[in-house]
């Protein structure tokens, strides 16, 4: 495998225990540039419609300004679900300019939730600076989360054509989920177990639901009938399973200067996440201590002030109990998934060789 950096640092080197099995991946930062390049002067164009100072606000979110509101070129995100957007409308047959307003809408989705689980969470870093609630408080974020969701029908149902009608339904559904799957999240935080398959529903819907959608609308903006629609649906799914395997581990084994955010972001926060979750199921001594340090934590008045040690030995019971490793396979085995759902369609062959190397871009990423 080879061992590459892209302009924004997307490394395509094996950077977690998910990433034995994949192959090389060296096209994806141009595949991400692309989805980037053709979504952001829509995306910018979109935000410019917030009334002030939400606009303002918004584009310190995405990085094109700082917290002083001079320009800036800061990370905005990997832009994933704009590539698979454009890649499906291709995948459909059309060009890829095709997916655009598809990839504009799920990014300004994806966005909204962004803002409002760190404002849920608490979380203080994102993408290398402060969140939007720190900077700017909580309204800020709420208003501005809301704009975006708000934003994202605009874009596609201004189009006008039976195709964005159908676009926006699946939005539509891929949104509910997306609100259920967090709503189950913050739920599992205050229960002391949780099921491997409680959890992979979860996950399924916060995340897996609109990596699908950013494909199946891409695939229905390109012109695809139902059919193909949902069979790239499918694959979105599976891949956005891997993707939140993959940042499960980053969320406790992730390097702050790649992920953006701060160390043990997901113990802190008490998420019952895959590695947390499987093992728990995995009984054993190492199982046995973290449920009974888990249960203590949930009581504990101290929790807010933990030190680094605490948390690593928390992570270090994780991984003796096997919650890395059998995080790390499920993330291998739905990215597998994801790839043979692929062959339920017809599409030009580099296009295929494309979301295959995006689907190993998700195995191997560190940020
Ligand atoms: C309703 C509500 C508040 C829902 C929240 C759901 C939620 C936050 C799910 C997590 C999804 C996820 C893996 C985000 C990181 O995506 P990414 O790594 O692609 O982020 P990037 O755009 O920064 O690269």
């Amino acid at each position: 495998m080879s061992s590459t950096t892209g302009t924004r640092g997307e490394s395509v080197t094996p950077a977690n225990p998910a990433s034995d099995t994949v192959a090389d991946t060296t096209d994806v930062t141009a595949l991400l540039e692309r989805g980037r390049a053709l979504s952001t002067p829509v995306l910018r164009a979109a935000v410019d419609r917030l009334a002030p100072p939400m606009d303002t606000v918004a584009a310190y979110h995405f990085g094109w300004i700082d917290a002083q509101g001079r320009p800036a070129d800061g990370d905005g995100g990997k832009a994933v679900r704009p590539a698979l957007a454009l890649l499906s409308a291709e995948a459909a047959g059309a060009a890829a300019e095709a997916g655009i307003p598809g990839a504009v809408a799920v990014e300004l989705v994806h966005n909204f939730s962004l803002l409002h689980d760190d404002l849920m969470d608490g979380d203080e870093q994102r993408r290398h600076r402060d969140t939007v609630w720190k900077v700017h408080g909580p309204a800020q974020a709420i208003l501005v989360g809301d704009g975006l969701f708000a934003l994202a029908y605009d874009i596609l149902l201004e189009l006008g054509t039976a195709e964005a009608g159908r676009a926006a339904q699946r939005l539509t559904t891929a949104t509910r989920k997306l609100i259920d799957g967090q709503a189950q999240d913050i739920s599992y935080e205050h229960r002391e177990r949780v099921t491997v398959e409680e959890c992979l529903e979860m996950e399924g819907n916060k995340t897996g639901a609109l990596l699908a959608c950013a494909c199946s609308i891409g695939a229905v903006l390109g012109g695809a009938d139902d059919r193909t629609a949902d069979v790239l649906e499918a694959y979105g799914h599976h891949l956005g399973l891997a993707f939140q395997a993959v940042d499960d581990l980053l969320g406790i084994w992730g390097d702050p200067e790649s992920t953006g955010k701060q160390t043990w972001s997901d113990l802190r926060q008490r998420k019952k996440s895959l590695p947390v979750v499987a093992a728990l199921a995995a009984g054993g001594p190492a199982s046995e201590r973290l449920g009974e340090l888990l249960a203590a934590d949930a009581k504990s008045s101290d929790f807010d002030s933990f030190s680094e040690e605490e948390f690593a030995a928390r992570a270090a019971l994780i991984e003796e109990a096997g919650g890395r490793e059998w995080t790390a396979q499920e993330a291998r085995r739905q990215h597998a998934v994801a790839i043979e759902a692929l062959h339920g369609v017809d599409m030009p062959e580099p296009v295929r060789a494309q979301l295959t190397a995006l689907a190993d871009f998700v195995v191997v990423r560190k940020r």
